[in-house]
């Protein structure tokens, strides 16, 4: 069983066409299938930030804001970002954390709402994914409380039935960040609007793993990291996303100088900035920022659809190996079978979990341990082989036929 996995998953590396990516980045020989928390550092980005922090900033200094193009790094690099999440040009806009950003588009949706009805029509409820990564929880509770509605907290598969008149805003996650569980954006989205209410999508574990079609579904506002599968480094930027012709309407709960129209104007009143700049506070964050943009040129010529091609045969492949190799009823995946419902990582209920992740880092495996029982591998189509895949599933066998 183990050379005939061995040999399969050599075949499957020689047929790979991603496969070239992977010298793109600085690995070793760790099995790294924890790019879902922080994405491998791109090979290219410490001469990118040795650029920028010794030339743009230490000889250039404050020139740089325009002859280094920081000025305009946010929408440029949204530029960069929004193919891989299916948008046209403009309406992505880097900047602050994906907390920050949910906060001003779970905030925005309600003004939109609140704006395309009369007065006290009452639309006073928002729904959020009762499963979420927990600071989305915590600020759509905050914004709840902050502009007078109630928050509901509903399973993905719970909302269309939750929905109602009383919906103003709907924030869910692509992908489960515990299970892996892919949600269907278009259907969802599409509920969201026959209620007549605004969906706001959290992209954190979808983009760069699969195609999210951002326009092609109509999704009103969008959020997302980029140091998972973006690979940005620690801390990078996020990044909003608010469709081309809501952008007028998007009345940010964050406006700061960098959103006005004329930033340089020094205004007392507020005038919003048109377009994406809407999204923007403060002065962004130029070193994280031109890291980011440096690490999204391993994306040239490189195709979403061929990842999330790659993604589900790596899931699928180490799903049977986990089988081959690893001792009856000692795990149990909470990560669908079925492909349109699954991310692009395994989440393998286990007795034990945390000791049993702790004995695989020491063996050269890296996933992580989500509390009370999970163990996550995430798998990045641009730097993980299908060898890797089948030295983690045979290790992991390995540490649990030892601790039986
Ligand atoms: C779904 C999701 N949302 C948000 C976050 C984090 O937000 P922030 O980038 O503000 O730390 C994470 C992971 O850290 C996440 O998995
Ligand atoms: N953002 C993180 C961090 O600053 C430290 C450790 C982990 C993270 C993560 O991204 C966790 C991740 N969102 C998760 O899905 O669990």
């Amino acid at each position: 069983m183990k050379a005939e996995l061995a040999m399969k998953a050599e075949k499957l590396d020689a047929d790979d066409e991603l496969a070239g990516k992977r010298a793109e980045f600085v690995l070793d020989e760790v099995v790294y299938l924890d790019g879902n928390s922080l994405g491998a550092l791109p090979a290219n980005v410490p001469g990118r930030v040795e650029d920028v922090v010794l030339r743009q900033w230490g000889r250039l200094r404050i020139r740089s804001w325009d002859e280094s193009g920081w000025w305009t790094a946010p929408e440029r690099i949204g530029d960069r970002i929004a193919p891989l999440v299916g948008a046209a040009a403009g309406q992505v806009v880097v900047g602050d954390s994906t907390s920050v950003n949910v906060f001003k588009a779970v905030v925005a949706a309600i003004r939109m709402a609140e704006s395309a009805e009369p007065a006290g029509s009452g639309r006073d409820e928002i729904l959020v994914d009762a499963t979420t990564f927990p600071t989305d929880g915590y600020i759509a509770e905050s914004a709840a409380r902050m502009t007078g509605r109630t928050l509901r907290p509903v399973t993905p598969a719970e909302v269309p039935a939750a929905l109602s008149e009383r919906t103003a805003a709907v924030l869910l996650n692509h992908v489960d960040y515990r299970t892996g569980r892919l949600h269907d954006l278009p259907s969802l989205t599409a509920a969201v609007h026959a209620a007549g209410a605004y969906a706001v999508w959290d992209l954190c574990h979808s983009a760069g793993a699969l195609p999210v079609g951002l326009d092609e579904h109509g999704v009103d506002l969008a959020v997302g990291c980029t140091y998972k599968y973006l690979n940005g480094g620690p801390g990078s930027p996020a990044y909003l996303y608010v469709r081309r012709d809501l952008q007028d309407r998007f009345d940010s709960p964050l406006p700061g100088w960098n959103s006005h129209a004329d930033p340089f104007g020094m205004r007392g009143d507020f005038t919003p900035a048109d377009g994406a700049p809407r999204g923007r506070v403060g002065t962004p964050d130029i070193l994280s920022m031109l890291a980011l943009e440096a690490a999204l040129e391993v994306w040239d010529g490189v195709s979403i659809e061929a990842v999330r091609a790659k993604s589900l045969a790596l899931t699928d492949f180490f799903l049977e190996c986990v089988a081959a190799y690893v001792p009856e009823g000692r795990v149990e995946s909470v990560t669908p079978v079925a492909h349109g419902e699954r991310g692009s990582q395994v989440a393998l209920r286990c007795e034990g979990a945390g000791d049993v992740m702790k004995a695989l880092v020491e063996h050269g495996v890296v996933g992580d341990f989500r509390r009370p029982d999970v163990l996550r591998f995430g798998f990045t189509p641009l730097y993980v082989g299908f060898a890797d895949v089948e030295r983690a599933a045979r290790v992991l066998g390995q540490v649990l036929a030892r601790s039986a």
